[in-house]
Parts: C-alpha cells; sequence; structure tokens
C-alpha cells in the first residue's frame, strides 16, 4: 500500500491535482500522470502538479499534462502553489524561477521575461516569429512566443467564431512546433483581451495563465493594448502587465476546492 494525499485546486476554472511530495512521496511516471488526470477513470484534472524540494527556491514545481506529458511552466498552478503555501514563495520550474506575492484573494506572479528567438520557442526551422509565415484555415500569422513554454497567438475579430476543437489540435501537432505548441485565439476589444486556449497536452481549457501572459505580451508588443491589460477567459479574468525587455507581472485568484486521500498503486 502506498497511500498519499493531494489537494484539488483551480485557478479560473483550469483545475489542477497537487501533490507535495515532501509530505506526501510518490513514484510519477507518464501513465500514472495520465492515469490520475484521467475525468472520466481518475480523480481528473487538467495538469498534475508535484512540489519537490528546491535549494534555489521555496519549493520546486513539476507540471505534467493530462496526456502524461512533462513541461516547462504552468501559470494557473503556480499562482494556486503560492496560495497553497499561505506566503510569498520563490517557485523553482523547468521554465524558470518564479516569485510570488500572497495575498488572502490574489496572488501576484513575477513571470520569466519573454523570448522571441525563432530558436527559444521552439519553431522548427529559422522564421519571424513575429509573425509566422503560416495559416490554417482562418487562423494566419500567428507571434510565436516562448513565456516558459511555447506559444502561438493569433488576433481575430471573433474568438467565438473560431473551430477551435478542430483547428487547436492541428496547430499543436504542426511539424513548425517540434515540441508542440499552446494555441491562443484573442479578440481586442476596449482594451482589454478576450481570449480562448487550447492546451497542448489537454485541449481547451477555461483559464491559461501562461496562455494570458504570451497573449498580453504579444498584443502590448503590436501595439494593440496598453500595459497592464485584462485578459478574459471563460474562467474569468487575470492582470498582466509587461514592458520591454522586463519581467511578466500576472495577478489573479487561485481556490482550494478539496483535500483527498489515494492509494497511488490503483493509478497505473
Ligand atoms: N494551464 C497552464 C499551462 C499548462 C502547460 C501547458 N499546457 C503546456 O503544455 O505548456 C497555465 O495556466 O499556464
Amino acid at each position: 500500500m502506498a497511500r498519499g494525499n493531494f489537494h484539488k485546486m483551480h485557478g479560473l476554472g483550469n483545475d489542477f491535482i497537487i501533490i507535495d511530495t515532501r509530505t506526501s512521496p510518490v513514484e510519477m511516471t507518464t501513465a500514472r500522470a495520465r492515469a490520475l488526470a484521467d475525468r472520466k477513470t481518475g480523480i481528473g484534472c487538467d495538469q498534475l502538479i508535484l512540489l519537490e524540494p528546491s535549494d534555489m527556491a521555496t519549493v520546486r514545481m513539476r507540471i505534467f499534462n493530462q496526456d502524461g506529458s512533462e513541461v516547462e511552466s504552468c501559470g494557473n498552478a503556480t499562482r494556486c502553489v503560492v496560495s497553497l503555501l499561505g506566503q510569498d514563495a520563490t517557485i523553482e520550474t523547468d521554465g524558470g524561477k518564479i516569485d510570488g506575492a500572497y495575498h488572502e484573494d490574489r496572488i501576484t506572479l513575477q513571470m520569466p521575461p519573454p523570448r522571441f528567438d525563432w530558436q527559444d520557442i521552439p519553431l522548427a526551422f529559422a522564421m519571424d516569429s513575429a509573425a509566422m509565415p503560416m495559416a490554417w484555415d482562418e487562423l494566419a500569422n500567428p507571434m510565436a512566443v516562448n513565456v516558459g513554454n511555447p506559444h502561438a497567438v493569433f488576433f481575430v475579430d471573433d474568438k467565438d467564431a473560431i473551430d477551435l476543437l478542430h483547428l487547436g489540435p492541428q496547430i499543436e501537432h504542426d511539424a513548425a512546433f517540434p515540441e508542440r505548441v499552446n494555441v491562443n485565439v484573442a479578440s481586442v476589444r476596449d482594451g482589454a483581451l478576450f481570449l480562448r486556449v487550447w492546451e497542448r497536452g489537454v485541449g481547451e481549457t477555461r483559464a491559461c495563465g501562461t496562455g494570458a501572459c504570451a497573449t498580453a505580451v504579444a498584443a502590448i508588443r503590436q501595439g494593440k493594448v496598453a500595459s497592464p491589460v485584462t485578459v478574459n477567459q471563460a474562467g474569468g479574468s487575470l492582470t498582466i502587465g509587461w514592458e520591454p525587455g522586463g519581467l511578466i507581472e500576472m495577478t489573479g485568484g487561485a481556490t482550494y476546492v478539496f483535500m483527498g486521500e489515494v492509494d497511488w498503486d490503483d493509478f497505473g
């Protein structure tokens, strides 16, 4: 028997299983992450988060998508982790170190500066990442940006008119993105952003924190909005601030749902 505890939390409806392995050790594999994340046969979540000891930060955070793939960054989960810790904290991720300021009703994160070089996204070959010379039906010329993880950002008149269920997986798996990509479709209205995200390794989610960062950076860089900007998604809003050359500041909520206990051996 290998019993352990987990926390269920969400940030704007983007939901997580968070396991603090410092008190609840577990051996994580792709198969086990996928089994735990499965909404029909497991516990269910968009991302599975492991907290581990860190020698350079308060805690190290590992991130597994619903499909079991391990990835570099997750903005909404980082706010949840700072909220769970209940104090200002520095979080080590594969996408960079993130400082979090704790307030009971909101968390502010300093996310790493965005990267735009094609090798850093990464893209498969040299091309203009500010307006990629590519199109998938009505989605054309995205800006590619890495904010710890890779994103493609499309600006459209009406985000709700886009068939993201069809185009999201096509773009996610396009050979132009050797590590796949998160797909952001945004409209600009009254100085604010309205966003839908097809997340790599998950599908369309109710909100994506790094997607909000990537989209805000792309919109500020193109002069479509001013910083800070409100980014509205199905699950709620985030405030994102960014000045060229600087860190990305994200402010938003984090919600605790429940604590559960399971036998890890029942999952993979
Ligand atoms: N939900 C997240 C992003 C999670 C990782 C992403 N799907 C990827 O594969 O890079 C967020 O809030 O940022």
